[in-house]
């Protein structure tokens, strides 16, 4: 288009807009437009302005916890320099608090927020500070509901605030996995544009009793040691895990016990599908296409004998249990590649006792385009429910100790790498959280369908719910946000 003449069109406007500009990375820009009037230009305005107003998945008040402390302690600096801008110009007003300890924002969520005047929540932080929030706010919609968390009986009360992610940690996997990159920038232009994606997430159980909820990898063995590891060096920042990885599968440690799930009979995919589901893919599509058939059969699922359980006892290097993909910068396509975000199932991985090099094998393959499934060692079932058994009961002295940070002669042989015997016990990673128990159930229910989470326990059991945790992408690249509106420098002379 030819360069219009700011004499001639005294009169302009400007509208910022989302633009993708290389694969997920959006990045807001402007365009300007010259009018020969005034009012026509207030009526552009004007109708714009209406047009956008109108748009009510957008939010326009937001609760924001930001974790200093997470990843490479920059979550206050990218706040205030990448995403608070953007918001001010969406015309976004914010609350922000900045954690001053750990839990804070979870404590803050379940008691103190006046959540109904905000439109959703916002976590500064990696995928440690986006558990705190989910859990403050199951907890609180519960309460609120009158609904006793513990009780495996009771059904889970929907919570409809919305939680999103600006990327400050040092995985970040469930904002890779969901957005498929963990940039503050995109992360921010999907809140502003209202995107949502519904979650599985999964209610961890032991002995009738509520530990955690998991949205992303619930992992013993390898990544369990990984972890417990890793938490004693978090001044490492993100390299601790590199570390603690490196000295884990020098360790390469196995655990032995049962592992019984409930295969996921009743969905379309399977974990070796060559597919991915993301937001903003057609597969997300998919992904609820498989819901709804779950959803016909949510009442088979209710009573598992129908379908029967599967029991595997062995030496494990690893058991991991992948909600979502759990991609992250560190293995872009995840730990389990084909899994979806949303279809109330988990992809149960065992990786079996093995020599070093097929494990480092296995492990490389996270990495590059081959299949870390097609190993002889390794097996991967999509699965509603499971729980695992450790060989040797856990006593209660050394569940008290393991809460304590401490452990017993398995704390020997993890500092001592050449030691060949494997200690009885590993930890369970959930999302990046130690739990002390060995011997967890797991079991999944969810109605994803329904776009509100709703959450049912049942007895023991760790299940999978729909949540809104994430303000993610749906919509085609071009989106207005805001309008400027100016008269040009050089009026026409007069
Ligand atoms: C040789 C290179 C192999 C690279 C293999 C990379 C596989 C990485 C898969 C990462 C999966 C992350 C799942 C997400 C879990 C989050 O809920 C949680 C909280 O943020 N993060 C972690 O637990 C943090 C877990 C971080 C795990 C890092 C593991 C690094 C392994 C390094 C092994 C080195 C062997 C080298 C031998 C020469
Ligand atoms: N002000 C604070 N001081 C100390 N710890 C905090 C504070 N605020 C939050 N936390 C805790 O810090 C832990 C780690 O935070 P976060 O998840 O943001 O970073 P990370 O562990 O580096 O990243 P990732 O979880 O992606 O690996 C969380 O479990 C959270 O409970
Ligand atoms: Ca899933």
């Amino acid at each position: 288009m030819p360069q219009k003449s700011t004499e001639a069109y005294p009169y302009a406007f400007t509208v910022s807009y989302v633009e993708r500009v290389w694969q997920h990375r959006w990045r807001c820009s402007d365009v300007t437009f010259h009018c020969l009037e005034g009012a026509l230009c207030q009526q552009w305005v004007q109708t714009i302005r209406e047009q956008l107003t109108a748009l009510t998945s957008r939010p326009k008040h937001l609760l924001v916890y930001i974790n200093p402390y997470g990843g490479k302690q920059q979550g206050e600096r990218i706040y205030e320099q990448k995403v608070a801008p953007l918001f001010t110009l969406a015309s976004i007003s914010t609350d922000v608090i900045v954690t001053e300890h750990a839990n804070h924002a979870r404590d803050h969520l379940r008691t103190e927020a006046e959540l109904k005047q905000y439109d959703g929540v916002v976590c500064v932080g990696g995928d440690g500070m986006f558990s705190e929030m989910v859990h403050g706010l199951v907890s609180r919609t519960q309460r609120d509901n009158g609904v006793d968390q513990n009780s495996p009986e009771e059904k889970l009360v929907p919570c409809t605030l919305r939680i999103g992610i600006i990327p400050a940690g040092s995985t970040d996997c469930i904002c890779y996995a969901t957005v498929g990159i963990n940039d503050p920038v995109t992360s921010a232009l999907h809140i502003i544009v209202g995107d949502a994606q519904p979650m599985d997430v999964c209610s961890v159980h032991h002995n009738n009793t509520f530990l955690r909820y998991s949205v992303s990898l619930l992992g013993y063995g390898f990544y369990g040691d990984v972890l417990a590891d890793s938490e004693r060096k978090r001044w490492m920042g993100p390299a601790r895990y590199d570390f603690s990885g490196f000295k884990t599968f020098l360790t390469h440690h196995y655990y032995e016990g049962t592992v019984s799930f409930l295969p996921a009979t009743d969905i379309l995919g399977t974990p070796r599908d060559k597919t991915r589901c993301r937001a903003g893919y057609v597969l997300l599509y998919k992904c609820n296409l498989s819901n709804n058939i779950h959803n016909q059969l949510c009442s088979l699922v209710l009573y598992p004998h129908v379908w029967g359980w599967r029991v595997i006892r062995g030496k494990f290097l690893a058991i991991n249990a992948a909600s979502m993909s759990c991609a992250c910068p560190r293995s872009p396509k995840g730990l389990s590649p084909a899994a979806h975000l949303a279809d109330g199932t988990t992809d149960l991985i065992l990786v079996r006792q093995c020599s070093r090099f097929n494990f480092l094998r296995h492990l490389l393959r996270h990495t590059s385009k081959y299949d870390q499934f097609d190993m002889t060692f390794v097996e991967v079932h999509r699965v509603r429910r499971f729980r695992f058994t450790p060989r040797y009961c856990q006593s209660d002295s050394e569940l008290d100790l393991r809460e304590n940070g401490k452990r017993l002669f398995s704390q020997i042989c993890r500092d001592h790498p050449a030691c060949s015997c494997s200690p009885a016990y590993s930890s369970w990673n959930c999302d990046g959280e130690i739990l002390p128990h060995a011997a967890i159930e797991v079991g999944y229910v969810t109605t994803p369908y329904n776009l509100l989470c709703k959450y049912t326990v049942h007895s023991e059991s760790i299940q999978t719910h729909s949540l809104f945790p994430h303000f993610v992408t749906l919509q085609p690249c071009y989106k207005m946000d805001k309008i400027k509106t100016h008269q040009s420098t050089h009026n026409t002379p007069s």
